[in-house]
């Protein structure tokens, strides 16, 4: 039985201030660092080990890997870092809190937008400070790539290509593997790995900082899966 396993970031000062964040590289609060590192600390406990790590190009998942790695003692295991974990892109929401995003576009249009699998918030301009394409980080990307915004189809479908060709070969290769990513990008493997509808898997939420455990099968595919810790915190 194969275990991997995934963390989804601590808190950030935007996720605080609900806004939405998206590709915005905002850092973790001190919460977040602690939720970090007291998940480093429940995958000691119950005695995982990795042999390479996945994350984005986010510092907040960055941080929170190194954190969790540091209680583990495993920060010197490869770490690899990729846009296709990073969090969906909110478009012209990006930086928007609830209030202005209900005073901007009206309740009504939050509410599609909450349920929707794949009707994207409006296009960032290409002018738009907010776009990535001036990002050195994304330098590598074909223009078509670089998103304006993000439904959260999208999301899945410029994930799931690494996860087959790099993530599921290195778990097929013997590789134990944790991934440290956002919301979305957890949501979308783990529509995949668990085969959820488009309309269940928009209000599948993943608690932050709490090891989300799967056991696989040799096919990868589930056995079963459970948080590791506080469960009522898991269950929220
Ligand atoms: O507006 C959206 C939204 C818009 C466009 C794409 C996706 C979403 C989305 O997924 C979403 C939204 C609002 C809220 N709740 S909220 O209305 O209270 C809210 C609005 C703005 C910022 C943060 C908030 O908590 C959610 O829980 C969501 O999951």
């Amino acid at each position: 039985m194969i275990k991997l396993v995934l963390l989804r970031h601590g808190e950030s000062q935007w996720n605080r201030e609900n806004r939405f964040t998206g590709w915005k590289d905002i850092d973790l609060t001190e919460k977040g660092v602690g939720e970090a590192r007291s998940a480093g600390d429940l995958m000691q406990a119950e005695g995982l080990t990795f042999d390479v790590a996945y994350t984005s190009v986010l510092k907040r998942a960055i941080r929170t890997l190194w954190n969790a790695l540091d209680r583990m003692d495993l920060m010197w295991i490869p770490v690899n870092r990729t846009w296709r974990l990073n969090e969906r892109h909110y478009g012209s929401l990006q930086g928007l809190n609830k209030s202005e995003t209900a005073e901007l576009h009206g309740e009504e249009q939050v509410l599609v937008w909450r349920r929707s699998y794949d009707t994207p918030p409006p296009a960032l301009e290409k002018d738009d400070e907010r776009y990535p394409g001036n990002d050195r980080r994304y330098a590598s990307l074909d223009a078509s790539e670089i998103p304006v915004t993000e439904c959260l189809k999208d999301t899945v479908a410029r994930f799931l290509p690494y996860w087959s060709e790099e993530i599921e070969p290195a778990i097929k290769a013997g590789k134990r593997v944790l991934i440290v990513a956002h919301g979305n990008s957890l949501r979308a493997l783990v529509k995949y790995l668990d085969n959820v509808s488009e309309e269940d898997i928009v209000g599948l939420n993943i608690p932050t900082g709490i090891p989300l455990v799967y056991e696989l099968d040799d096919n990868l595919k589930p056995l079963r899966h459970y948080y590791l810790g506080d469960q009522e915190a898991a269950a929220k």
